[in-house]
């Protein structure tokens, strides 16, 4: 595996291979890998000949006050793990060369309105402004055929496909489903931020989602299974930000016609803002 810092060097690899006819896949991360980025990777390794990943912590869409600084960093291992899962070419830019003018103006940006509003974009203002514009320069960057993202982060991933369709960029996105713990916690970067206890409770919020889908299934209204689900993470200790059940295409309240549902939650636990979702048809 190579490792480039500079928009040049991957420019040029990418080339070669596209000189080729090869495929290129590319799975964009924020570091601090864990197996569900590895199933992004195995994913794109299955379709793409080429594979490229980025690994990026960017500051565009962390709102005020949010994490930053302290975001877990572990480059050596990250790099190490990437080349042993078959990766080409890791992309690591500083954010200089991604934000060349610093804090001097702000950067264009690239918005993708009515979806970033909403949900996670409700609880971190900018949050989906900073993920489609950093998206896009990757896309700009890599000029991959197909992009691999994460279900866990269901909302990104309707706005990463809404970016791609909105613009015309020539590039398949991908959704993989989520990698989840034994006890069906979904993996994620920030679970590092939970004490044991923390730890021990933190299942309840995939077992409220799961919960809310089966009384939606048993025909419980969506909002009043909102409201149980909301409850339950309240008693195992969680702050809720949102527990509700949406339209899976575009995230719309459901009205009674509606099939492919989707229950999503964000809330906190200790230092840890959780988010994790269902998928399930009625
Ligand atoms: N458990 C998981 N299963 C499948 N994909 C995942 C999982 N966790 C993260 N991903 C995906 O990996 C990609 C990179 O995500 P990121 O680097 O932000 O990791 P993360 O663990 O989600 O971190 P965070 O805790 O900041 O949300 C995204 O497309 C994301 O959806
Ligand atoms: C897609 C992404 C790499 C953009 O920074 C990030 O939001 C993430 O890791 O999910
Ligand atoms: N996994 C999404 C990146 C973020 O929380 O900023």
């Amino acid at each position: 595996m190579h490792t480039d810092r500079e928009i040049r060097g991957i420019r040029t690899a990418v080339a070669g291979w596209r000189g080729r006819g090869e495929y290129i896949g590319l799975v964009p991360t924020m570091g601090n890998l864990h197996d569900g980025h590895l199933r992004l990777v195995e994913a794109a390794r299955r379709t793409a000949d080429r594979v490229v990943v980025s690994l990026f912590v960017n500051p565009l869409q962390f709102a005020p006050g949010e994490d930053y600084e302290r975001y877990p960093r572990s480059f050596e291992a990250d790099a190490a793990r990437l080349a042993e899962a078959g990766v080409d070419l890791l992309f690591a830019p500083d954010v200089a060369t991604l934000y060349p003018d610093g804090g001097s103006r702000p950067p264009t940006r690239v918005e993708v309105p009515g979806l970033s509003d909403i949900l996670c974009g409700a609880g971190r203002p900018g949050h989906f402004t900073g993920v489609a514009t950093v998206v896009t320069k990757l896309f700009n960057i890599v000029a991959p055929d197909a992009a691999w993202f994460g279900e866990k982060d269901y909302q990104q991933l309707l706005v990463i496909r809404r970016l791609v369709a909105d613009l015309c960029l020539p590039v398949e996105v991908f959704g993989v489903p989520t990698v989840r713990e034994s006890d069906g916690l979904a993996l994620s970067s920030r679970n590092g931020y939970l004490t044991p206890e923390q730890r021990a409770a933190a299942p309840a919020l995939y077992q409220a989602l799961t919960a809310a889908r089966d009384a939606v299934l048993a025909g419980e209204e969506p909002g009043n299974a909102d409201t149980a689900g909301w409850n339950r993470l309240q008693e195992a200790g969680f702050e809720p930000e949102y527990f509700t059940i949406r339209r899976a295409a575009d995230l719309d309240e459901p009205g009674p016609e509606d099939r492919d549902l989707v229950a999503l939650a964000a809330a906190r636990l200790g230092e840890a803002r959780l988010i994790d979702n269902v998928r399930f048809e009625r």
